[in-house]
Parts: structure tokens; C-alpha cells; sequence
């Protein structure tokens, strides 16, 4: 009998996650169901290449991002970018999941519409495409048209559904509106923090609990 042997589906979702919210875990589980996905890894950046030092380290941010996941079926957090010095460029990060799954993986890179409307300003941008797809996720309040070079960089780029995606390893570009696209974003947990109110159902109760108990995003006098 003859088997057909599939190619790994394979999702990276890098963030600061500064600290991880439930916008961006109620993405990832909706990512791996639409996309058919085997593993979504999401990656905090040690160094986020494009804006300042995020406001806790990136052991605490990663310590955050398990407790977020916790035993979510088919998440995992990825501690690789902690592991290598300098900014941590998607492009390194993308060549060594490429090197772990083999060429015929089908590797996809997603970020929200607001990273993607900056990815010309990225470290190597064309080697992004050569490595993995791209799957643009739509947040509410971010929809603005795209600058003149990303235009240029993602030209001919763009697909419509998942099957023609999946069709080839790397390369094509996706937008996805999700089922629930929350408006909620790392900004308006640290605002609230900083001035004692609630992040209640912003955050995993895990988080929450953490980040109350060590006192973290709290203004300091
Ligand atoms: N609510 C959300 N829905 C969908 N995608 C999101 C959401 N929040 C963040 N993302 C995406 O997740 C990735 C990591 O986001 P990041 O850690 O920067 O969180 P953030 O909430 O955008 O943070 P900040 O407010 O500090 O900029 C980015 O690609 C971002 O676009
Ligand atoms: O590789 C780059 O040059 C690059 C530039 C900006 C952002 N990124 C990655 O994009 C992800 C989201 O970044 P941010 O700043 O929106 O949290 C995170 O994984 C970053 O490491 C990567």
C-alpha cells in the first residue's frame, strides 16, 4: 500500500509579547485551525529589531508566554530567539526552522496587519518570501493602505485561499480575517497596568495572576 506522506505545516508567530494577550492566543489557535496547521510556534524576540527595549526581560516575557499556552493543543513557545545575541531577525529565525522541518515543509510566517504594513523597513525582506509564507492576520482599527515598497516587495505575491497557499512551500502571501479579531493590543495591558486598573478577560487568568503577584508593568515613583 502505497502512503502519502504530508508535508509538515509549520507557523511561526514572533512577537514582543510584552506581555502576551489573548488577542494574540485566540489568533494562534485560530490560525492552526484554519491553516491545517501541525504546530504554530510562537517566538518571543529578545531583541525586537524595530523599537525600543520592551519594558520586562525576555525570560519574563517567555515565562509569560508558557504559562499563556499552558497545554494548548498544537502551541508551543519557542525560546530559540533568547538564544541568539544581536536583534532577533525573523529572517535567522525562519532559516532555522527551515533547516529543522526540510525543504518541503510548508513554512508560513504570520504577523498582524500592523507588523506587515512596516515589513519593507525588515532585516532582508525577499529572504522572508524565500524561506516561508506569509499570512497577514487582520486586526480591528488597522487597515490602512499599503506603502509603495511593500507593494513592490509582495507584487504577485498575494493568493486567495488556503489550498493554493499550501500548494508550495514558501513564498505566497495570505490575508486572513479571523473569526474573532480582538481589539486588544500589549500597549493598552501595560496603560492599564501602569495605572492600576483592571486587564481582567485581557489576558489569560495564568498571566494575569503572574504579572499581579511580581508587581510587573507597575509604575514605578
Ligand atoms: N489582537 C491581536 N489580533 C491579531 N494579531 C495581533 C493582536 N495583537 C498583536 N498581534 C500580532 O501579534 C504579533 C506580535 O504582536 P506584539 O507582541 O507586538 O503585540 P502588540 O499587542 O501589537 O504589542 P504593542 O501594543 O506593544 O505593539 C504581531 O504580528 C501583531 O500584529
Ligand atoms: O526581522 C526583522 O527585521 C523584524 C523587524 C520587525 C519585527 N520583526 C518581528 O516581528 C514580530 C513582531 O514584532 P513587534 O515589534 O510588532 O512585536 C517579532 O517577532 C519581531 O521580531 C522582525
Amino acid at each position: 500500500m502505497s502512503e502519502t506522506i504530508q508535508a509538515p505545516r509549520i507557523a511561526m508567530l514572533g512577537g514582543t509579547f510584552d506581555p502576551v494577550h489573548l488577542g494574540h492566543l485566540r489568533s494562534a489557535v485560530e490560525l492552526h485551525e484554519a491553516l491545517g496547521l501541525d504546530r504554530v510556534h510562537m517566538i518571543p524576540a529578545a531583541q525586537p529589531p524595530l523599537r525600543g527595549a520592551p519594558q520586562i526581560s525576555p525570560q519574563e516575557r517567555l515565562a509569560l508566554l508558557r504559562l499563556g499556552i499552558g497545554d494548548t493543543p498544537g502551541l508551543v513557545a519557542d525560546p530559540r530567539e533568547l538564544e541568539r545575541q544581536g536583534p532577533s531577525y525573523s529572517a535567522d529565525t525562519l532559516a532555522e526552522l527551515r533547516q529543522a522541518y526540510g525543504p518541503q515543509a510548508r513554512l508560513v510566517m504570520a504577523l498582524g496587519h500592523d507588523a506587515f504594513l512596516r515589513l519593507a523597513d525588515w532585516h532582508a525582506p525577499e529572504r522572508l518570501f524565500a524561506l516561508a509564507h506569509l499570512v497577514v492576520v487582520d486586526r480591528p482599527d488597522h487597515e490602512d493602505a499599503l506603502p509603495a515598497a511593500l507593494a513592490e516587495l509582495v507584487d504577485g505575491r498575494e493568493v486567495d485561499d488556503v489550498a493554493t497557499l499550501m500548494a508550495a512551500p514558501s513564498g505566497r502571501l495570505l490575508r486572513l480575517r479571523l473569526p474573532s479579531r480582538m481589539a486588544i493590543s500589549a500597549t493598552e495591558v501595560r496603560r492599564r497596568l501602569a495605572e492600576g486598573r483592571s486587564v481582567h478577560y485581557l489576558l489569560p487568568e495564568a498571566v494575569e495572576a503572574r504579572i499581579l503577584e511580581r508587581g510587573l508593568y507597575r509604575r514605578t515613583r
